[in-house]
């Protein structure tokens, strides 16, 4: 019989451990992949603590605290216990209010996330404005409402053991008095000792099976929370089209064309790329340089339909938006102002699909100057120097010679070299001189040539500057 029980209880622990952890792992999963397929805006509108929050609190919640609270057993009692609870009106009252209290101490952790995620990115900011008192306190205050939120759950669910406690103590004493007032000839005197242990159990249970089903109730809040992403988050745009398949060797000469593109970030957003119609040649090497906020970064996010285009773009003759983002980026590349490196040996960040063999990557090192220790690279946010950079400029003209090139510039100096200049002002390409929207795009040395054009006044800045 032991045995029996043994393996019975086995058997229950083990189902149990793997439908709760099979559900917390595809709850997390789903969420995972929502939110690696949301479009840009969605990174854009919503804080990093918010989402840190959901993949760390919530998610431990799911995977640790709620199969303990829900024990299969204890729902048996729970809902035995259940029936009792309901007949009073007051109960079902105080459980949402301990509910909504976790719900407050759930939302009011996000802020405090966020606010360390984003202090801890603009370090440097903080000290070079001297604003850490003013973090320090707003960190704090942030903390107060959330330990605020904290301590009133538990004083809620303290109050609620109170009542507990109370209404089972009275039960208690209401079926004392009956069992010491009855006669024996109405009820067995082993029917009253019956009566009485039962009575006095119910105390230490009804407690503890109301403590849990409130537990679980608030602690659902966090399956709530991930199922909001879950059903909420918009995805981008389908991966691969089977009926706009790409050809294998696409694009084969680069040739990219903007036709009156438009571009906004968000619905609410105005229009930050209006009307571009320009075309860049196959292999062509083209600088973009503006001031700042006139809208070069925005083309490479239209290039890699990380927003979706108002109107079309042509690579090759391909409408751009019309084909699967990962047939579309897998033939682009892109090399951003602030790289990222992953954890993981050096071969890893160079190749992380392991498509290369070790040939071709130390083909790739040495192009880069890394093979040779003579190069010591600084930290990733120290600016690179003019030796560097100079090596860098020669390794990228000489290895994508063939390539169609977009360098968008903060120093003019470094695009002087390309084939064409492409100059930005508030979201256009126009010509100042002729004043139409044919674009200030031509060699640098005939936009040099032009008094009146944004390049020129662009070029004398920089000059100045380095005076
Ligand atoms: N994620 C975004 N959401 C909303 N608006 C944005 C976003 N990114 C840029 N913008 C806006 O789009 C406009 C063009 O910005 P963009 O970054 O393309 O300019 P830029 O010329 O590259 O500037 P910089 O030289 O400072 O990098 C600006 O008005 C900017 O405020």
């Amino acid at each position: 019989m032991v045995a029996v029980m043994i393996l019975l209880a086995m058997i229950k622990c083990f189902f149990w451990t793997w439908v709760t952890l099979t559900a917390a792992s595809k709850l997390h999963n789903t969420m995972f992949k929502k939110i690696f397929s949301s479009p840009m805006s969605f990174f854009d509108t919503t804080p990093a603590g918010r989402i840190l929050n959901r993949f760390s609190k919530d998610q431990e919640e799911v995977d640790c605290v709620l199969p303990l609270n829900m024990d299969p057993f204890l729902q048996f009692t729970l809902l035995v216990t259940f029936t009792i609870i309901t007949i009073s009106a007051v109960f079902p009252l105080m459980l949402r209010s301990v509910r909504q209290m976790k719900r407050m101490e759930n939302i009011s952790r996000s802020p405090c996330i966020s606010l360390t995620t984003s202090t801890l990115q603009g370090l440097s900011t903080i000290h070079a404005y001297n604003i850490r008192e003013k973090h320090i306190q707003l960190f704090k205050t942030l903390n107060d409402i959330n330990s605020n939120h904290y301590l009133l759950f538990n004083c809620g669910t303290r109050w609620l053991s109170f009542w507990l406690d109370f209404m089972a103590c009275t039960m208690t004493l209401l079926v004392s008095l009956f069992v010491v007032l009855s006669s024996n000839e109405v009820i067995s005197p082993s029917l009253k000792g019956l009566a009485l242990s039962y009575t006095i159990q119910l105390t230490g249970v009804l407690q503890y099976v109301v403590r849990q089903s409130t537990e679980v109730e608030a602690r659902f809040n966090s399956v709530e929370r991930l199922q909001e992403y879950i059903t909420g988050c918009k995805s981008e745009a389908p991966r691969h089209i089977k009926e706009a398949q790409v050809a294998q060797d696409w694009p084969e000469n680069g040739t990219i064309t903007f036709q009156n593109y438009k571009m906004k970030y968000r619905e609410n957003t105005p229009i930050v790329l209006n009307g571009l119609d320009f075309t860049i040649r196959g292999g062509e090497k083209l600088g973009i340089v503006g001031r700042t906020g006139s809208g070069k970064s925005s083309l490479g996010v239209a290039l890699f339909r990380l927003v979706e285009p108002a109107e079309g773009t042509l690579i090759d003759g391909v409408d751009i938006s019309s084909i699967g983002l990962h047939d579309l980026r897998s033939k682009l590349s892109i090399i951003p102002q602030d790289p990222v490196l992953f954890i993981g040996s050096v071969r890893y960040n160079l190749d992380p699909f392991n498509n290369y063999n070790e040939e071709e990557i130390w083909a790739a090192l040495e192009k880069t100057y890394m093979k040779d220790s003579i190069i010591l690279l600084d930290e990733a946010t120290a600016s690179i120097d003019a030796e560097t950079d100079a090596l860098i400029q020669n390794t990228i003209k000489e290895a994508f010679e063939d390539c169609t090139m977009l360098t968008i510039a903060h120093r003019i100096n470094t695009v002087m070299y390309s084939d064409r200049i492409l100059v930005m002002d508030n979201g256009e390409v126009i010509d100042r001189h002729k004043n139409t929207k044919v674009a200030e795009l031509d060699h640098p040395d005939v936009l040099k040539q032009r008094p009146d054009s944004l390049f020129s006044a662009l070029l004398a800045a920089a000059n100045t500057m380095n005076h």
